[in-house]
């Protein structure tokens, strides 16, 4: 039999009057509190404080239990990740909202997010009072900054949280990918309604506007900018050809069953090589503000872009889009030069194209592989069709090759005209000088025949004649100092031996549908 002297009154306490046998744990517990000294109050403090805390242990334990019950059950969550787009209608629409302006905590931002709308003229006059250059000062957005925030909603609290995941390794050079997750009570209908909303504005912001996605570093696509719809009246190519490529396109949208039922891939591919400056990247941007399709944007010469990726970027194109390849030409040179590169790298060589995870088989694959989108418009720019491998632009993958070469006589009048017609002037403070239509038709023929044929890019003399954009008698006048544009520009001298392989476009037909 076990003793235990109670100290106190030095009674003494036999534990078999609590059997742990018989009682178990509380046995155990009862023997314990037997032998405590009650009338020590230390001892009675700490198990007063050890049962308060085990109390208060088990309440918060309770109430956690129930807050995850309530969100599990109740609370309707929803997130927008900044690899979607829905992300950027969400940064839209918060750019907006009342809370964004009266926040505390928020960041400013004067990125892309949303399209560039232009600035009030209130608020220009403002900027400008403060002394800015009011024409370099970009418009600038207020929006809940990463953390905590509640938001109203057609009288419904919303809790919103965004927060920024760390950047791996792999995210070379690209924005922090973030996380917006938007909380409400009860009703899911709510933040669809949210959604709907932001969808419904964005589409309005984004109406009349050109939208251009590039391909970003997570192998998925990312919307860059958007711009005002390009009019196909500005762009000036030699008689018929901008005509040619527009009746092609739309030819080819209207023509889904007739390729389906000869069993012919449902897709069309242009190849616009020729001189720098020409028009090749404006006219794919006024064809697809004309078909009202977005563009979408890989650079070959991007070094992460591996086959897998191609094949990835190119089955997530929608269906109705530009897809416009860049850098062909600088991406690959040849097949034999890449085999020629890739053995020489295998004897030690190191070389480029054995770093490259992009090749060329790869490349043809993406465009003509299965998992290609039905019913795009694949363009492809080159400054140097010589350099291209002939199986890249082979009928079948590229079906219209248009050559873009420097100014005609008639290019120049064209653009003439267009630059100094009432219609597209720019509304500057400076009034430009007033000419009738005759008077202007009489300026435009003067300097056309006063620019050598094939001489100068539209670029080139697009912005000689911005340079005196307030005066057309004054360009004409000053024709001569057309060279000294050229000088500015540092264009390459034409006698290079880079350009001498484009006179030989100069000898070939203009355009031709291949
Ligand atoms: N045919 C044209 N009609 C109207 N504007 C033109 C034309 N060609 C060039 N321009 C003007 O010149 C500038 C450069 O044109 P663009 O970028 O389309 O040339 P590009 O041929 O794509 O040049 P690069 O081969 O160097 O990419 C633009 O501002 C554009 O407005």
């Amino acid at each position: 039999m076990d003793l235990v002297t109670n100290s106190s009154n030095g009674t003494l306490f036999s534990l078999d009057y609590f059997p742990i046998d018989s009682f178990g744990v509380v046995g155990y517990v009862f023997r314990i509190l037997s032998m405590i000294d009650w009338s020590n109050q230390f001892t009675t403090g700490g198990i007063t404080l050890a049962i308060l805390g085990t109390f208060l242990a088990t309440l918060k334990m309770i109430l956690n239990y129930i807050v995850e019950a309530i969100k599990r059950d109740w609370i309707i969550t929803a997130e927008f990740s900044s690899e979607n787009e829905t992300f950027s209608w969400l940064m839209a629409y918060l750019a907006d909202h009342p809370s964004s302006r009266t926040s505390t905590r928020f960041s400013v931002v004067s990125d892309i997010t949303r399209p560039g709308d232009r600035r009030s003229e209130s608020e220009l006059l403002e900027a400008s009072a403060t002394g800015f250059g009011t024409e370099l000062l970009p418009q600038v957005y207020y929006l809940p900054n990463p953390g905590d925030h509640i938001i109203r909603y057609r009288k419904h609290f919303l809790y919103l949280n965004r927060h920024r995941l760390p950047i791996s390794p792999e995210d070379w050079g690209g924005q922090p990918k973030e996380v917006i997750s938007i909380s409400a009570f009860g009703s899911r209908s709510i933040i669809e309604q949210l959604v709907t909303e932001c969808q419904k504005k964005w589409i309005e912001t984004e109406k009349g506007r050109t939208v251009i996605y590039s391909a970003d570093q997570y192998g998925g696509w990312r919307r860059m900018r958007s711009r005002p719809i390009r009019p196909l009246s500005t762009i000036v190519l030699d008689r018929g050809v901008k005509n040619l490529i527009v009746r092609d396109a739309i030819e080819f949208l209207k023509s889904e069953k007739w390729y389906g039922d000869r069993g012919i891939p449902y897709r069309r591919g242009y190849l616009f090589h020729g001189y720098p400056g020409t028009g090749k990247t404006s006219i794919i941007a006024a064809l697809a503000g004309h078909l009202r399709f977005n563009i979408y944007v890989i650079s070959l010469s991007n070094r992460a872009l591996t086959d897998d990726n191609l094949v990835e970027l190119m089955s997530l194109t929608p269906p109705h889009c530009i897809l416009l390849l860049e850098d062909v030409d600088v991406a690959f040179k040849t097949r034999e030069k890449e085999s020629e590169d890739k053995s020489k790298g295998a004897s030690g060589g190191g070389s480029d194209s054995t770093s490259r995870s992009l090749t060329f088989s790869g490349l043809l694959n993406a465009i003509d592989g299965v998992a290609a989108q039905e019913g795009r418009i694949l363009c492809m720019t080159t400054n140097h069709i010589d350099r291209l491998d002939p199986a890249l632009i082979r009928p079948g993958r590229i079906d219209v090759r248009v050559l873009f070469d420097r100014a005609s006589k008639w290019q120049s009048r064209q653009l003439f005209r267009n630059f100094f017609s009432p219609a597209s002037t720019p509304d500057l403070e400076k009034e430009p000088e007033l000419l009738t239509r005759e008077e202007l038709y009489s300026l435009a023929e003067e300097f056309a025949s006063r620019i050598p044929e094939r001489e100068y890019s539209m670029a080139e003399l697009q912005v000689f004649l911005m340079s005196h954009k307030y005066s057309p008698r004054l360009a004409v006048k000053n024709i001569d100092g057309l060279l000294e544009v050229r000088l500015r520009a540092k264009t390459p001298d034409p006698a290079s031996e880079e350009h001498n392989s484009e006179e030989r476009y100069d000898k070939n037909t203009n355009s031709s549908v291949a």
